[in-house]
């Protein structure tokens, strides 16, 4: 099926819209009383297109629009898509305005268009989309800028040229989209609300999430903001937040007995715009979550700020002039983000605001649940009848003491239940969760909601993770070239001190020293594993038993182990490179971003068979169909120090005695595709989900 084209220049858009400004207001008029003549909604359509051109990943919605009170625009089912029309604009857009800009006053109305100014830049857009309303009123645009054009071509398939006339018209290298049917699609304002996001704050993969899928959601023409904390730990952490500016406003927030004044500063980059929470309870040495003495004792007020503050942010923050708005998606991840879903329903909408947002709760790992005792529920700034959404009673052999009633509120519970969808990061985890091995308490309540429960495998930054260009490694290689490698594998046995043997098998780990990771099965199996001959070094920082532990072992193996106590981004990119096998014997792993990573590098991963790592991680299996090999790792299962020895051990003999097994190994996993493309497009997919149910109230 052919598609209409239409053509804009910016100069036929100035000039329509000049003589259409000033009758904008009668137009708009007629449209409160649903009755828009062709003309009216001519000017709106260019409204549209100005407003997209202004911020072109503005997600137009009622509350984005200037005139947001019209009734027409907030007619049910906003924002509801689109049949249509795959249309090319040929604007300008003001390149300069790299923070998204505000809309300066001009004659034009709101919008400045000047020609001369000089960082202007041309620009072509691709319109995805129409955005109807109910009553079939066309109500906004869906832009995509041409920079993703290519992207967005490959995915959307035929556009054919019935208009091709304006001195401004471009053909665009287009051809092989002549035939399909193009497809389109809803962007959204979404609002990813997360305690870390890399390169600002990261103390595990969810800083690496929440550091690149806003990104890749935006690439695909999503309005993305990002709101995490701002920490300030001390000098050389705060160089990561070199780039925010105070946007020098500042609110209110009611919790904890008394008026929490927060503020905020913003980052727009690689088309996301990052948000962060100002407050003194952020300023202080350590982590995010903690310092050497252990957790901070008051996270559940740090975070119920973050949440109360998230919540605030779409409302209150005008990014290229405009909010956010009401109509938007909350991603929330992990308990601290939990509260966001909570106060929505109890807050926000029995006072008429954000009816038309909606919340997906991403779960991370569902061992932390931020749980506090039921007294606290008061601070939250929750109204009293809520707090069943929250109330957790822990099982009785939990119970401290004989007095102890097991009462507590659950953060991750409540967002469980009034969250619109739940995610997990793999498909394998978001099964595993409604099991009582797995669930840690709230598999009953998971699988009663499993109707809305899905898994969706991480991707990863394949920019930062690639190792033809990593600037971390010694030598930079390719599944063409692989020569760098052992390169790579030498300097790290160099710099770790451990004896330079090119043929020796090097295993890695790199992780947090916690339980979950499996290093008590590590600790069991180093003395059998050191009569071996291989080498073995582990970068990790976290519980003070493990890197006590790693410290020991290493001066009792100073020839073969070699342990790194501390967080080292540069380092677990050379271990990644340099060593042979990346051991992952997690007890649970709900996705695993370093078993991603190793395959990308050619590392090959031994994994116990969970989660994520089994959905990620395809067992090796030399005699697979028509004798070609088939598999990227090793997996083990049960969990057992003979099971993961055993594996091992298959591992480095494939090493050592059949190389070319172990080149097909390594070319397997070094072309597989990362990146956060097929994720991006299920999380849509979700979101979809979330606004056709009405939201939870
Ligand atoms: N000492 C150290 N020095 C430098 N870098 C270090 C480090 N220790 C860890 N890292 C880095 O932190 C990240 C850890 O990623 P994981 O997926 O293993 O993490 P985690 O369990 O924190 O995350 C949870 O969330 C993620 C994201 O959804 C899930 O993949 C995972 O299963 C779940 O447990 C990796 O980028 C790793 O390189």
């Amino acid at each position: 099926m052919s598609r209409n084209r239409i053509l804009c220049s910016v100069s036929r858009v100035r000039k329509m819209l000049r003589s259409f400004w000033s009758s904008l207001s009668l137009s708009l008029s007629h449209t409160h009383t649903h009755t828009p003549s062709k003309r009216s909604m001519e000017s709106l359509e260019l409204v549209h297109l100005l407003l997209l051109h202004h911020h072109p990943r503005i997600s137009l919605s009622a509350a984005t629009l200037p005139y947001n009170n019209s009734r027409f625009l907030r007619q049910p089912g906003l924002p509801s898509l689109l049949k249509t029309a795959t249309k090319y604009a040929k604007l300008r857009s003001f390149s300069g305005d790299t923070k998204g800009g505000g809309a300066a006053a001009s004659q034009d109305g709101p919008f400045a268009f000047e020609d001369d100014a000089p960082h202007h830049t041309e620009e072509r857009a691709l319109v995805l989309a129409r955005e109807i309303d109910d009553f079939g009123y066309l109500v906004g645009f869906r832009l995509i800028p041409d920079s993703e054009l290519m992207r967005v071509v490959q995915y959307a398939g035929t556009v054919s040229e019935e208009d091709s006339s304006g001195d401004e018209v471009e053909k665009l290298g287009i051809e092989n989209m002549e035939r399909e049917e193009a497809e389109t699609r809803v962007c959204y304002n979404i609002v990813f609300v997360t305690s870390e996001a890399a390169p600002y704050s990261k103390t595990g993969g969810l800083a690496d999430v929440c550091g690149s899928l806003p990104i890749a959601l935006a690439v695909r023409g999503h309005r993305v903001m990002v709101i995490s904390p701002r920490y300030v730990h001390g000098p050389s952490e705060d160089d990561k937040f070199s780039g925010v500016v105070d946007l020098d406003c500042c609110i209110k927030l009611c919790c904890f007995g008394v008026e929490q004044e927060v503020g905020f500063f913003h980052e727009y980059r690689e088309g996301v715009d990052w948000v962060f929470v100002d407050h003194p309870s952020f300023h202080r040495p350590g982590n995010p979550y903690g310092d050497k003495y252990g957790c901070f004792g008051d996270n559940q007020f740090r975070f119920t700020l973050l949440c109360h503050a998230a919540c605030e942010a779409p409302l209150v923050l005008p990014f290229g002039g405009f909010t956010y708005g009401e109509n938007c998606l909350f991603l929330v991840n992990d308990w601290h983000a939990s509260l966001v879903p909570v106060l929505l329903a109890a807050k926000y909408r029995p006072h008429g605001v954000y009816k038309d947002a909606r919340s997906i709760l991403v779960i991370h790992n569902i061992a932390h649940q931020g749980v506090e005792p039921a007294i606290t529920y008061s601070n939250l700034g929750l109204p009293p009848e809520w707090r069943g959404a929250l109330e957790w009673v822990f099982p009785t052999w939990a119970r401290t003491h004989a007095l102890d009633t097991g009462e507590a509120v659950n953060f991750l519970k409540g967002a469980i239940v009034t969250a619109d969808r739940i995610v997990t990061v793999s498909k394998g985890y978001s099964w595993e969760i409604t099991t009582s091995e797995g669930g840690y308490g709230l598999h009953e309540l998971l699988s009663s909601r499993k109707s809305i429960l899905n898994g969706i495998t991480n991707g990863i930054d394949v920019t930062e993770w690639d190792p033809s260009s990593d600037k971390h490694i010694a030598c930079n290689y390719s599944v063409d070239d692989l020569s760098g490698k052992v390169k790579c594998k030498i300097s790290l046995q160099k710099e770790l001190g451990l004896p330079v043997r090119p043929d020796c098998p090097l295993i890695g780990f790199i992780g947090r020293l916690d339980y979950q990771k499996g290093i008590d099965l590590i600790r069991m199996a180093i003395p059998d594993l050191m009569q071996d001959d291989v080498q073995f070094v582990m970068l990790g920082s976290g519980n003070p038993i493990y890197e006590d532990w790693m410290r020991a072992t290493e001066s009792a193996y100073k020839d073969k182990f070699r342990g790194w106590v501390g967080f080292n981004v540069p380092i677990s990119h050379k271990i990644t490179a340099g060593c042979d096998i990346l051991l992952m014997p997690s007890t649970f792993e709900p996705c695993g971003l370093n078993q991603l990573y190793a395959m990308r590098y050619g590392t090959i991963p031994v994994v116990h068979e969970t989660g994520g790592l089994r959905d990620t991680v395809q067992n090796f299996n030399p005699y697979a169909e028509e004798g070609n090999a088939e598999g990227t790792g090793w997996t083990f299962s049960p969990l057992t120090k003979e099971g993961m020895l055993a594996a091992l051990r298959y591992a480095t003999q494939t090493y050592n005695q059949y190389k070319s097994s172990w080149e097909g190994l390594m070319k397997r996993g070094m072309k597989r595709d990362y990146t956060w493309v097929n994720a991006a497009t299920q999380y849509e997919q979700i979101i979809e989900w979330a606004f056709t149910d009405p939201p939870y109230c």
